[in-house]
């Protein structure tokens, strides 16, 4: 079924009466890079103000929940750590607590400060490449595996090389049990008014040559959902995924059993909404514009 236009006053305030927690995505939805969307602090602070929690969903790795919060604190936007959910932790809850990753083992990462604090936060031992670059193939023989690594993590890397893939992919390449995870696999994302190369792009130069695809932890993927759920006791009929992409946010919110509210200031165009074979329950130009 096609989505809703949520534009009318009197209907945005039925909407918004009809859910008691809001799951907000935050690059394309809050901000875009360090621009934060108009009246989105506005929005923020009245649907506390009417009692609505409001809880953060990212699948940007780049950062951990508490460096995010130091981003939301900069961009005088209220929020608290317990409200912050990032592809990085659900990555780490995953190997600590569903895989019960071995003590003995350590995960290369591919990935950036918010991987690497998040795995040390849930004590798992993590390696990753020194950054340099190699000139020349017959350098390949100066590749030496670790054999502490049972498990291969990419996240978002502003950084990455040919020798950070190299390495991943002999990991996987090497032992079938080696553990391919990912922390998530957008395509692109949102900054600057346009889109870049996301973490599915980065992750695609490693599944491919592989024929192998990673467990990914975060939206469309319900580990994360699982956690919120559990941790703050959700009535899902009462709660609402915000996202600005739909194969991952709003997919996430109807796998989950969620409402779905798409946003027009990310990644998705009204041109490839009305294509879409995912329909979010409604969609508004901006968060900005929630105002019940
Ligand atoms: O490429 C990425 O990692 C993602 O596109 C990006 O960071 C998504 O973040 P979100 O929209 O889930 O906050
Ligand atoms: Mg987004």
């Amino acid at each position: 079924m096609a989505a809703t236009l949520l534009k009318e006053q009197k209907d945005i305030s039925a909407f918004v009466d009809s859910i008691d927690t809001f799951l907000l995505d935050c690059d394309g939805v809050i901000w875009a890079a360090n621009h934060v969307f108009d009246g989105v602090q506005t929005v923020l602070d009245l649907l506390r103000s009417k009692g609505k929690r409001i809880l953060f969903v990212t699948n940007n790795s780049t950062k951990s929940r508490k460096s995010y919060l130091k981003k939301f604190q900069s961009l005088d936007i209220h929020a608290s750590a317990e409200e912050i959910f990032g592809s990085s932790y659900a990555a780490a809850y995953y190997i600590a607590n569903v895989l019960k990753f071995p003590k003995d083992k350590s995960v290369y990462v591919i990935g950036m400060a918010g991987v690497r604090e998040e795995l040390e936060s849930e004590g798992i031992s993590h390696i990753e490449d020194d950054g340099t670059n190699l000139h020349a193939m017959d350098e390949m023989a100066t590749i030496k595996p670790d054999p502490r690594v049972g498990a291969v993590l990419l996240g978002f890397d502003l950084n990455i090389n040919y020798k950070k893939y190299a390495k991943a992919f002999t990991y996987l390449h090497a032992d079938k049990n080696c553990h391919f995870l990912a922390t998530n696999s957008d395509l692109t994302f949102p900054a600057g008014g346009t889109v870049y190369p996301g973490t599915g792009a980065l992750l695609a130069a490693l599944s491919a040559p592989l024929d192998r695809e990673p467990v990914v932890l975060g939206k469309p993927h319900q580990p994360m959902l699982d956690v919120i759920i559990a941790k703050y006791h959700l009535d899902k009929a009462r709660t609402c995924m915000v996202g600005d992409r739909l194969d991952t946010d709003i997919e996430f919110g109807k796998t989950g059993g969620l409402k779905t509210l798409l946003v027009m200031t990310g990644v998705t165009t009204e041109e490839a909404l009305k294509k879409s074979s995912i329909q979010p329950d409604y969609y508004i130009a901006s968060l900005g514009n929630l105002q019940p």
